[in-house]
């Protein structure tokens, strides 16, 4: 596997178009990992403002119930001793003053007459006598708890909670009712108190209680929107459909007051019978999903540097690797010809002959000049002399096998190396490259050039543990080739 991808590697720092591919296979990569993590952070906020908004709503429907059990005894002993005449205004007034939820109290007697008041009641309530249960639903008075709304009212004091309470003798004799009222300032505040001590929604969180049962909005708070009041339900039709329609869970919606997108919790409220109350908990999306939006900028301007940075950088290695290879290219070989220059031979034959002792194998050389090469030169000129040079390396390079290795050791002096090759069989290679030299035809001007070639060769002694005896061997059978009339073959065991 690590092979493969070694493999890989390697073909791709060695073709440039299938190193492009790789690089635009890992941006996409990189762009599908950003994208997930997007979508889970995303998921994780919404999941985490989702927990804050539960445990908000809680808190919230917990202070609203406790507040109202507590005004409702307090008001009940306070009416009932009022109307025994055991406490007069004054205790009314104390009442009033020191709970923090208590806007106004009124308590009237049998008649309807209004015996004692302290504080504020809205007037929508003070004419209603809710002499008894029958007459308290008549007036759309839901028992224990009736939320007033006043549509258009700026003013929150005018919006709140009215409880109106019934009060019985022992005998179970009428004796009259008492009126609380909470009002939504009060409530808000207190809210406000509650939510910064537990759970910030910021500035778009918002706290909505719809009358299921009217299909309205009830009781209205905006974390800091303090001009959004209760009775303005024509604008939040769909929170309250939410709330109809549904029972506890999470809503998204669209608002129609600022056009913002919402999430929100709806939990119903304990008071009442008929689970008549319905508290919706809201948050912009926009809030919420604040620090993934920065996110979202900073990966969208950071990735197309990013993607720039690891494009040049890769192309940066490839170009280097490149200029490596090519200059371990040019070290090792002879730049006219592209055979193996002497270094490179060197380094070739000193392996070639250790292993060709080791194993008992037959290794030949062949020493290859060109005949008269110095007259090419003096007649047609350099550039003629190099095409010879060129078209004599082809010519070698033909006659060999992948495992040979040719050399030129500079001016027109070639050198083979042949292993695992007896002198008869390297005697018939060298016979192959002398005949296809003298049939090789060179363009010089008009006219077109023959030339020859002379080889000298011999074999690896088994006890030399180089090759440099056997190239003097070679050079002296190539002497002997010149010296013969060139254009021929001579061995030298
Ligand atoms: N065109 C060209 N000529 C070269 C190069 N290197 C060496 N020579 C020339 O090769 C010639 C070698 O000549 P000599 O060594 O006298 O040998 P020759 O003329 O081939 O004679 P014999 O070997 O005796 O047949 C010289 O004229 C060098 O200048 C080269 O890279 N290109």
């Amino acid at each position: 596997m690590i092979l493969t991808i070694r493999q890989w590697c390697l073909r791709m720092a060695d073709d440039v178009r299938l190193l492009r591919w790789a690089l635009v296979i890992v941006l996409l990569l990189q762009l599908l990992l950003a994208a997930a993590y997007l979508a889970y952070e995303r998921h994780r906020l919404e999941r985490f403002t989702v927990q804050i908004l539960r445990n908000t709503s809680l808190l919230y429907a917990q202070m609203l119930e406790q507040t109202q059990s507590l005004v409702h005894y307090q008001c009940q002993i306070l009416g009932n001793r009022i109307l025994r005449g055991e406490a007069g205004v004054t205790d009314l007034q104390r009442a009033q003053t020191q709970s923090p939820w208590i806007a106004g109290i009124r308590v009237l007697d049998a008649t309807g007459e209004v015996v004692d008041y302290a504080g504020h009641v809205p007037v929508a309530v003070a004419g209603s006598h809710a002499a008894d249960d029958e007459q308290a639903l008549k007036l759309d008075i839901y028992p224990n708890l009736y939320v007033l709304s006043l549509p258009g009212q700026a003013d929150q004091d005018f919006g709140g909670l009215v409880e109106v309470q019934t009060l019985r003798g022992r005998q179970g004799q009428l004796l009259g009712s008492v009126q609380s009222f909470i009002s939504n300032r009060r409530l808000n505040e207190q809210l406000n108190i509650s939510l910064r001590r537990g759970f910030d929604l910021g500035q778009s969180g918002r706290i909505v209680v719809i009358d299921r049962k009217q299909s309205r909005i009830a009781f209205l708070a905006g974390m800091t929107s303090h001009g959004l009041q209760a009775g303005q339900q024509q604008n939040w039709q769909e929170p309250v459909l939410h709330a109809t329609a549904y029972g506890e869970g999470v809503v998204r919606y669209h608002s129609s007051v600022d056009g913002s997108e919402r999430i929100g919790v709806l939990t119903e409220l304990e008071s009442g019978a008929e689970r008549r109350w319905m508290q919706v908990i809201s948050i912009d999306r926009d809030e919420y999903l604040h620090s993934w939006y920065s996110q979202l900028v900073m990966l969208m301007l950071l990735f197309p540097l990013l993607a720039l940075l690891q494009w040049q950088l890769a192309h940066v290695a490839y170009r280097n690797r490149r200029q490596r290879l090519q200059l371990a290219y040019d070290s090792r070989h002879d730049p006219l010809t592209g055979l193996a220059n002497r270094r490179h031979f060197d380094e070739w034959a000193g392996q070639a002959c250790s292993e060709a002792r080791r194993y008992g194998q037959p290794l030949s050389l062949l020493a290859l000049d060109l005949d008269h090469f110095k007259r090419i030169n003096d007649r047609w000129g350099h550039d003629v002399g190099d095409k010879v040079l060129v078209a004599t390396a082809g010519c070698i390079r033909q006659a060999l096998r992948e495992c040979d290795l040719a050399a030129r050791f500079g001016g027109e002096e070639f050198v083979v190396a042949l292993p695992q090759t007896s002198l008869a069989a390297a005697t018939s290679v060298a016979e192959r490259i002398r005949a296809r030299v003298s049939e090789l035809r060179v363009d010089a001007g008009a006219e077109q050039i023959s030339m020859t070639v002379s080889i000298g060769i011999t074999g690896l002694h088994s006890e030399e543990a180089s090759a440099d005896a056997a190239l003097l061997r070679a050079d002296e059978a190539l002497y002997a080739a010149k010296h013969g009339g060139r254009n021929q073959v001579c061995v030298r065991e």
